[in-house]
């Protein structure tokens, strides 16, 4: 029988220990229980992190020289840090942060790892002047090329010992003549395309590719309801990769810059290293894209290793007497220094020349079209430039009008022009640069800036600099996500305009920054103005007029969230008045 007048006797244990020892068995005696003491459990470990995780900027010194340490934000979670936030909303945190931050310099803990953000110009410049050994960027340039356009680990080696042969060809785009030379194709391209750009055919197979990709609808022999982004972005991409690769790759491989878009719509996926087989959207498809994009180039490869041969080469590849210089240049030290096909990595020029500039021209264009009376300015400003001459006929047939574009008169006098070309860059682009440390530095800023602190950072740390961070800070720039048309024209000492770019770096920064940043303006110039002189572009829907969407952030510029839906009619010229 039990004994009822059993009672245990009191423990000599401390008071609050037992108090937590009963709460802890008490809570634990029911299912329910079990889930509010692992909700308190992660809101005491969440709490105590949040309280001694920051820390303040205070004095150090390194090397001999005195400086700071960088302000750490507070987090919740040990590790994770501010994983969480900086995946779902990075540009949140950041501006967050950099609004409290005094000098436009703070720390992330980004998955255990520590990253100085930077906003500041000044800092950003003594960022970008220390050297590669300090502040590295090879490291991170390999892992993208390695994860992202899936270059074999095994080629490693020779990428290092023939890193500068394969980048010469690069630095050419930014000299002379190598530069007009690589240029020559694409602007060929766009004087031949843009005549051609509406069909205004009815049946799918007589209208022209970026017509077919841009959705086109026929309305009469004379007008074409079409998407705009998609339109601009193969028109583009349909002059410049012939215009690098020669004609008959893209001929070959219609979906080419398709494929281009969708692999790039899956980076954050492969640089997390998530396999094709991975349940979620998107994945299978941005690998799909790679593969197909892989063996596009393999083939031409091996098209080329057979034409330098002299060995047979399939018809459908012509005689490749088209391909730039930078892309054969590449190719002989590809095939010379031994590097196996499937490790030739060129699918990395493909994706710099198309993903970036082909949007670009997007956004010039749609900020033109729906800024009341800018369009009128800007066909002004580029008349001298641009020229459509009247077509040869035979009887009534006749050939579409002639284009001729000056493409440097463009870029040296068309200031109202290029200083849109700067605002649609700033607005809508967020270029990234990203170094690791190899050892403690001590980052000088700017003498000009306002801002004369140097920072100290340590070995093993990361320096980010979000250029969007500054080109969309107030301090900088006034009403910093409306469209100023003229916020870069500057007047000179004599009276007269030109433009100027000031702080914003669109094309990122140091020795890592674009190479393909003349190329790009002077393409981008090209293609907007031989539209704007060439058709006339309204908004589909009449009622709602020109809207400017919402922006669907990318690896540098933005898509727009939703296509804009537009009427195209060709312009009326004076012969035909
Ligand atoms: C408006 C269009 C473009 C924009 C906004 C743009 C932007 C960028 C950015 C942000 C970077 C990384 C910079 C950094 O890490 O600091 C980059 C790198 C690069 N871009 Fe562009 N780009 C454009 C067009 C082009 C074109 C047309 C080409 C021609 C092939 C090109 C070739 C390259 C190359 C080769 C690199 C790698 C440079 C290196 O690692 O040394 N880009 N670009």
């Amino acid at each position: 029988m039990a004994d009822d007048f059993y009672e245990p006797l009191p423990t000599a244990v401390s008071y609050p220990w037992a108090l937590l020892t009963k709460l802890h068995s008490d809570l634990l005696s029911s299912p329910d229980t079990v889930i509010i003491a692992i909700f308190v459990t992660i809101f005491v470990i969440g709490l105590t992190t949040r309280l001694f995780s920051g820390s303040e900027s205070e004095a150090d010194r390194v090397a001999g020289k005195d400086g700071r340490t960088v302000w750490l934000l507070p987090y919740w979670f040990p590790y994770v840090g501010h994983g969480y936030q900086f995946l779902t909303n990075p540009m949140k945190l950041m501006r967050e942060a950099r609004d409290q931050s005094t000098h436009g310099i703070f720390a992330l803990n980004l998955g255990g790892t520590r990253h100085n953000i930077i906003s500041d110009p000044g800092l950003v410049k003594g960022v970008m002047q220390k050297k590669e050994s300090e502040v590295q960027f090879h490291p991170i340039s390999w892992w993208i090329v390695e994860r992202f356009f899936g270059i074999p680990k095994r080629a490693k080696s020779k990428y290092d010992s023939n890193w500068d042969g394969l980048m010469q060809p690069l630095h050419n785009l930014m000299r002379e003549p190598h530069l007009s030379n690589m240029l020559k194709g694409t602007i060929l391209g766009l004087k031949t395309n843009i005549p051609q750009m509406i069909s205004f055919a009815r049946s799918e197979i007589d209208q022209q590719p970026w017509e077919r990709f841009a959705k086109a609808a026929y309305i009469s022999n004379s007008e074409t309801e079409i998407g705009l982004m998609a339109l601009m972005r193969d028109m583009l991409g349909n002059a410049s990769v012939p215009g690098l690769f020669g004609s008959a790759l893209m001929e070959k491989h219609p979906e080419l810059l398709h494929d281009v878009y969708d692999m790039d719509e899956g980076l954050l996926f492969f640089l997390m290293g998530l396999p094709a087989y991975t349940p979620w959207p998107g994945v299978m498809k941005a690998h799909a894209a790679r593969f197909r994009l892989w063996q596009a180039l393999d083939d031409f490869q091996m098209a080329l290793d057979a034409t330098v041969d002299d060995k047979p080469v399939d018809a459908s590849w012509g005689d490749l007497d088209d391909v730039s210089e930078l892309i054969l240049t590449r190719h002989s030290t590809f095939k010379n220094q031994g590097f196996e096909v499937e490790e030739r990595g060129d699918l990395s020029i493909l994706w710099a020349l198309t993903v970036n500039a082909n949007l670009v021209v997007f956004w010039q264009l749609l900020y033109i079209l729906a800024t009341p009376g800018l369009l009128e300015r800007v066909r002004a400003e580029l008349a001298p430039f641009v020229k459509i001459s009247r077509p040869e006929s035979i009887g009534k047939i006749s050939e579409a009008p002639k284009l001729t574009i000056d493409y440097e008169g463009l870029s040296k006098n068309c200031h109202l022009f290029k200083s849109i070309y700067f605002e649609a860059l700033r607005l809508n682009s967020q270029p990234w640069s990203v170094r690791s440390l190899g050892s403690d530095v001590i980052i000088p800023s700017d003498k000009k800036s306002s801002n004369s602190v140097p920072y100290i950072m340590h070995k093993g740390e990361y320096i980010t600099v979000p250029h969007d961070l500054h080109m969309l800070d107030p301090k900088y720039f006034k009403n910093p996500t409306t469209f100023d048309p003229e916020r870069f024209l500057v007047q000179k000492e004599d009276g007269s305009l030109a433009t100027d770019q000031g702080t914003i770096r669109p094309y990122g920064a140091g020795p890592s920054m674009c190479k393909g940043r003349i190329f790009a303006e002077k393409e981008c110039l090209a293609l907007v103005a031989g539209v704007l002189m060439f058709w006339d572009i309204e908004p589909a829907d009449t009622k709602a007029g020109w809207v400017i969407p919402g922006q669907k952030k990318t690896t540098a510029v933005s898509l727009p969230v939703k296509e804009v839906r537009v009427r195209i009619r060709r312009r009326r010229f004076e012969w035909e008045e």
